[in-house]
């Protein structure tokens, strides 16, 4: 199965500094991945290597098979919405409709004009008078009537509120269940990514901490509680992603494939989100993390 997104020792520096490094992954197509992490940890950079905007310091990396730069049937393959929900203020929806289907191939005018009226957009109103909700949705239309195969979205419902956000991340289900359609979602808002994700990566201090299926990894991801005890005192697979202390308990969170069989210790689920705060956590020291794998 082509690869949606493989990037392989992936790195991208601004001057001296690397905002992305040694990044290796592989996500098949199909899924909807949450790319998520503190600010500045890289995500942005990553999407828009992904997108050809940026090309890479070191590394590879290739999108639904070919380098993101490589051209118009490239970019007619990848639908972009980026951080700002770039729409231009002065021109109406209606003309972003047409503007939409003179720049790209495969436009859906139909589902496009469809979505807007769904939406109780006003095709003569101008995206700078829309609010901040409409010009996503906007935003949102201009990349799915592209018919991409793959949509990314830079953080695409920072600016909106809990309504807004819920309307916007349900249309974008919508289109996800109803064509072949791959999404990289970047967003700090772990519960919108709980409810739409099914592959995840985190990224944090530019580098990839965790990636792979939600499933896999909340199955592989467990919480220990019970006396306090040292983190290297573990077994050796049972890797430490964070440790919490006090007096006398150990709280941690740890990643294995096997059984957990000490009787000192309750296990406890956890939840995506206690997941992303794990990898996260900058303390957590680098050399007790898993070492990060690929998973397909
Ligand atoms: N054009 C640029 N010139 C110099 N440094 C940059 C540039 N763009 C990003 N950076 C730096 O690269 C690092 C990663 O930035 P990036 O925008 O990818 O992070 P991010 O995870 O998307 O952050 P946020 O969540 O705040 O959007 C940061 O340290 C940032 O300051």
């Amino acid at each position: 199965m082509t690869s949606v997104l493989l990037a392989q020792g992936l790195g991208k520096k601004y001057g001296k500094r690397w905002a992305l490094r040694e990044c290796t992954i592989d996500i098949p197509a199909g899924h909807v991945v949450g790319l998520v992490g503190p600010n500045g940890a890289g995500k942005t950079t990553l999407l828009k290597l992904a997108g050809g905007q940026l090309t890479p310091t070191t590394g590879s990396i290739t999108v639904l098979g070919g380098p993101p730069t490589s051209g118009p049937a490239q970019l007619a393959k990848v639908g972009f919405v980026a951080q700002d929900t770039p729409t231009y203020a002065g021109l109406t929806v209606a003309e972003h409709l047409r503007l939409g289907a003179r720049l790209n191939p495969g436009w859906d005018a139909a589902f496009a004009r469809d979505r807007i009226e769904r939406l109780g957009l006003d095709p003569a109103q101008r995206a700078g008078k829309l609010s901040g909700g409409q010009r996503a949705q906007l935003a949102l239309t201009l990349g799915l009537a592209k018919r991409p195969e793959l949509l990314i979205l830079d953080e695409p419902v920072a600016a909106l509120d809990p309504l807004a956000r819920r309307e916007f991340m349900q249309g974008l289900m919508e289109a996800v269940a109803e064509h072949e359609l791959s999404v990289v979602l970047s967003s700090h808002l772990v519960s919108d990514l709980e409810r739409t994700c099914d592959y995840l990566i985190v990224l944090a201090g530019s580098r990839v901490q965790i990636a792979g299926e939600v499933e896999d990894l909340l199955a592989t991801h467990h919480r220990l509680t019970g006396p306090r005890r040292d983190p290297d005192r573990l077994p050796a697979d049972q890797h430490v992603v964070s440790a919490g202390h006090t007096d006398r308990q150990s709280t941690f969170i740890i990643r294995t494939e096997g059984p957990i069989h000490d009787p000192a210790w309750t296990v406890g689920q956890i939840t995506l989100e206690d997941l992303v705060l794990a990898y996260m956590d900058e303390r957590t020291p680098a050399h007790r993390r898993p070492a990060l794998e690929v998973q397909r």
